[in-house]
């Protein structure tokens, strides 16, 4: 795969610092244009999950681009529902002939769940040694969760995806993230649009020259974090990858970080661990 703004894994394997988001995007021709115009704005990691039931269709998408699968980064994530080690290696089958391929470049745990916490990662560790699955990871996952896995796992996650934008910047989880070799990828990295109408955040990107939604992913890009912005719409998707060329000052990073809220736009993650409920 050759992209820009690699990221190298604890495990050595390269991922794109910047991916392309695909929750909600469910219809063929919706995903195909978005897949395009993606691929051709220089996106190189797609983000999918067994839960947004798009597998196929992202599939289908990247063939009907003509993009061939060495050329692109399959980010996916075993759902809820297939918890457990039995569970988990059949459903990473399932996933592998839904994407149509015969590896998957990162594998998640979607969700913390404490019944299933130790036997979930015991599949994914294994499947990684079938080759089924190069690297692994979790997401939605805390300090005492990561440190409670590393009570039992052979290998350690390399990514933790959670959710994590101005309002939300969790910096003790994304420090500790760093010091243990895990990368930290941001999920609603816009907030899902919540923070896109800051008046702080507009004057910087007026002062840039850039949109409020640039501003947001070069402060992540700066934070060292990794992203997946999901859009539909083409000016907006090669907009949100054009942020590795300009630079935000230290004021300009120490202003963005003082914003957060602790405001979720999604779940709780010790709700869902403690709950082990499906997704509001
Ligand atoms: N691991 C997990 O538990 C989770 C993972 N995810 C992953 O993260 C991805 C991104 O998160 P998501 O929840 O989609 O939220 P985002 O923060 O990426 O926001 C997406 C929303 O912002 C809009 N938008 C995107 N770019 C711009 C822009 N430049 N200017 C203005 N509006 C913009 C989109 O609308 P439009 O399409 O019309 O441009 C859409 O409504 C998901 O698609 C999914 O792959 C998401 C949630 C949970
Ligand atoms: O990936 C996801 C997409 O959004 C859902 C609704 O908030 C989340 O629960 C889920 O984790």
């Amino acid at each position: 795969m050759e992209a820009d703004n690699l990221l190298t894994l604890a495990d050595e394997n390269k991922m794109p610092q910047v991916g392309f988001g695909t929750y909600l995007i469910n219809k063929q021709d919706e995903m195909d244009a978005a897949v395009k115009t993606a691929f051709e704005a220089g996106y190189r990691l797609f983000d999918t999950a067994q839960m947004y039931r798009n597998e196929q269709v992202l599939a289908a998408a990247l063939n009907h681009n003509g993009i061939a699968r060495q050329d692109v980064f399959i980010t996916d994530k075993v759902a809820n529902e297939n918890q457990g080690y039995e569970l988990t290696v059949a459903s990473v089958d399932f996933s592998l002939e839904q994407l149509g391929t015969d590896y998957i470049d990162l594998m998640l745990v979607h969700w913390p769940i404490n019944t299933k916490f130790f036997d979930t990662w015991r599949a994914l560790e294994d499947v990684k040694k079938a080759g089924k699955v190069k690297s692994i990871g979790v997401s939605n996952y805390n300090r005492a969760m990561l440190e409670l896995l590393k009570t039992q796992a052979t290998e350690m996650p390399v990514v933790n995806q959670i959710e994590n934008h101005p309002y939300l910047t969790s910096q003790g989880l994304v420090d500790y993230d760093h010091a243990e070799e895990i990368v930290t990828q941001a999920w609603s990295p816009l907030g899902r649009g919540a923070v896109l109408d800051n008046p702080m955040i507009q004057k910087m990107a007026d002062h840039h020259d850039r949109s409020v939604a640039q501003i947001i992913l070069r402060w992540q890009v700066q934070r060292g974090l990794s992203m997946i912005p999901k859009s539909v719409n083409p000016a907006r998707i090669k907009e949100n990858l054009q942020i590795f060329d300009f630079e935000l000052s230290a004021d300009e990073m120490s202003m963005l970080d003082i914003l957060n809220r602790n405001e979720r736009t999604g779940n709780d993650p010790e709700e869902v661990y403690e709950l082990g409920h499906q997704y509001r």
